[in-house]
């Protein structure tokens, strides 16, 4: 079995297959290196959750894989597969076909994907074809917007970045239905009721059609909800990635760890909530772990060679001390 086993999607062949993607920045300072040696595979109608804090690449992976990178950033290295396709290599035809009906994607800030001067009722109809009236009231019905089926003639700085989420939702995710869903933090911005009725559609969009999903979120609430194996990034680089279970009962990595350290409630009433010293600034130039600086667990071979992922039972973990005693 080789190293990335691991981060491979269980059985069948993979939907997706990402292998040491590498981003980079340009930047006044020169060029700076975003996403490293990131690998996973997702099969059809798996969910993997991508955790880790600001900064750490999460939207950079989701925006790579469907070349919708910021104008300053480049692939450096790496291949994506999805089905037959190469998706680096594909000619912006063919790609944005594949976004229009087979990839879909829910970005971070809804805003930056709509046209300010359109109606959102028009921008709706631009993205899904032949929408009747029937149909958009079930779009709408499906993340709970029904009461703007009477006001889809005004602009989107007319509705709340909340409603403008879920109406991109309907779109990407009730409106395609996708071999594939890209979210970035599709629910960040809703109440908890919004929040559970969206991610209940979402594991019903599942369900039905069987789409695969990358879901980035912050919230390890929301993580553990929805996801069948999970991603964490830590400055650029995917550390750890389990099957769910696994990850919050026995996490490997030192940052995995403290990061269900801090998770709230898991301490006695009282307790002091726990935080992780140190900041992450810098880490994704480091030669060594980009971990080291902050690991509790650090040893003179972490500042000084960058680890290679290695199994440890069902995790794939990317640290020179996991699995011993430590
Ligand atoms: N347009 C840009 N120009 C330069 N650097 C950028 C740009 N966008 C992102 N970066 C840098 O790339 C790295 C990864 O950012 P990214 O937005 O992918 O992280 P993230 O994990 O999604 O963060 P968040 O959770 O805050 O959305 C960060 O160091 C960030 O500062």
């Amino acid at each position: 079995m080789d190293a990335t086993t691991a981060a491979r999607a269980p059985a069948g062949s993979p939907l997706l297959s990402v292998r040491d993607l590498a981003v980079v920045f340009r930047t006044r300072g020169g060029e700076v290196p975003a996403v490293r040696e990131v690998s996973f595979d997702l099969a059809r109608g798996e969910i993997l959750g991508l955790v880790g804090e600001s900064g750490s690449g999460k939207s950079t992976v989701l925006t790579a894989l469907t070349r919708m990178l910021a104008r300053n950033a480049r692939v450096t290295a790496g291949t994506v597969r999805f089905g037959d396709a190469d998706l680096l290599a594909l000619r912006e035809p063919a790609m944005r076909r594949l976004r229009g009906d087979r990839i879909g994607l829910i970005p971070q800030r809804p805003m930056t994907s709509l046209s300010p001067a359109t109606t959102v009722g028009r921008q709706l109809r631009w993205h899904l074809d032949g929408l009747d009236g029937h149909r958009l009231k079930e779009l709408l019905g499906g993340v709970g917007l029904d009461a703007l089926l009477d006001r889809l003639d005004g602009y989107p700085f007319e509705f709340s970045g909340g409603q403008l989420q879920r109406l991109l939702i309907a779109v990407a995710a009730l409106g395609k239905q996708p071999d594939l869903l890209l979210a970035d933090e599709p629910t960040t911005t809703l109440d908890a009721t919004v929040q559970a009725q969206v991610l209940r559609l979402l594991l019903d969009l599942r369900d039905r059609v069987g789409s695969a999903m990358v879901f980035v979120t912050h919230d390890l609430a929301v993580v553990s909800q929805v996801s069948d194996r999970v991603g964490v990034m830590y400055a650029g680089r995917l550390v750890e990635v389990a099957p769910v279970g696994d990850l919050f009962a026995t996490p490997r990595h030192p940052y995995t760890r403290a990061l269900m350290e801090a998770i709230p409630g898991r301490h006695a009433r009282g307790t002091p909530l726990r935080t992780i010293p140190g900041t992450v600034t810098g880490a994704n130039r480091l030669p060594g772990c980009p971990f080291a600086p902050r690991c509790p667990a650090v040893a003179d071979v972490c500042r000084t060679e960058s680890p290679a992922p290695r199994e440890l039972g069902t995790s794939l973990v990317r640290c020179h001390r996991a699995g011993e005693d430590l």
